[in-house]
């Protein structure tokens, strides 16, 4: 659990690391169902770790929530010199990462856990696309409710006897 503020707002986040060992997979796919956000992570030194950014991609499409937020992590970055997946040369099926990265609209950064480069950025970004597809929902429901209200109305108002209803001219004595 951390809390960050996001437009000035104090945000509680849980935040949830899966094994990314095949063998663990079961447990794995079941944190997705109740995720809100996710980083799908690559190692910015291993070409092999991005190759696999595409499985984690079609599991999140399957197992997360349909309005689930991404967004694609290159770590590491403070590893220069052992760098095998450029910014703009990392290629996944012929696709570069800023081109993955658009396809699938997520936005992405490279990070470093050791330097601390763009940790707070990363997790501010995720909890604010979060919070902003939590509104429009919000917002969704809100006009639906308010529809659905005026609906009721009119009929209830087309339900009613025409003209005002005056007890002396129904009286026929
Ligand atoms: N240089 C560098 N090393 C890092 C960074 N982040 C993690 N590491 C190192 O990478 C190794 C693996 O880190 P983990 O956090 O266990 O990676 P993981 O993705 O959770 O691994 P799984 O348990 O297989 O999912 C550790 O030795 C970390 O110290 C980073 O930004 N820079």
């Amino acid at each position: 659990m951390k809390t960050i503020e996001v437009d000035g707002i104090k945000v509680r986040i849980q935040i949830w690391d899966t094994a990314g060992q095949e063998r663990y997979q079961t447990i794995t796919k079941q944190y997705y169902r109740r995720a809100q956000g996710i980083f799908l992570v690559y190692d910015i030194s291993s070409e092999r770790s991005y190759q696999h950014i595409m499985k984690w991609v079609s599991d999140v499409d399957e197992y997360a929530p349909e309005g689930v937020q991404k967004i694609l992590i290159g770590n590491k970055a403070d590893e220069e010199q052992k760098r095998q997946v450029g910014r703009e040369q990392g290629q996944q099926k012929g696709r570069l990462v800023l081109q993955l990265a658009r396809e699938y609209g997520m936005d992405f950064y490279e990070t470093s856990a050791c330097t601390n480069l763009n940790i707070k950025e990363s997790f501010t970004r995720l909890t604010e696309l979060v919070l902003q597809a939590h509104r429009k929902e919000l917002d969704g429901l809100r006009v639906r409710a308010s529809n659905q209200l005026a609906l009721a109305e009119l009929e209830e108002e087309e339900g009613k006897p025409e003209g005002p209803v005056n007890s002396s001219k129904t009286c026929w004595c």
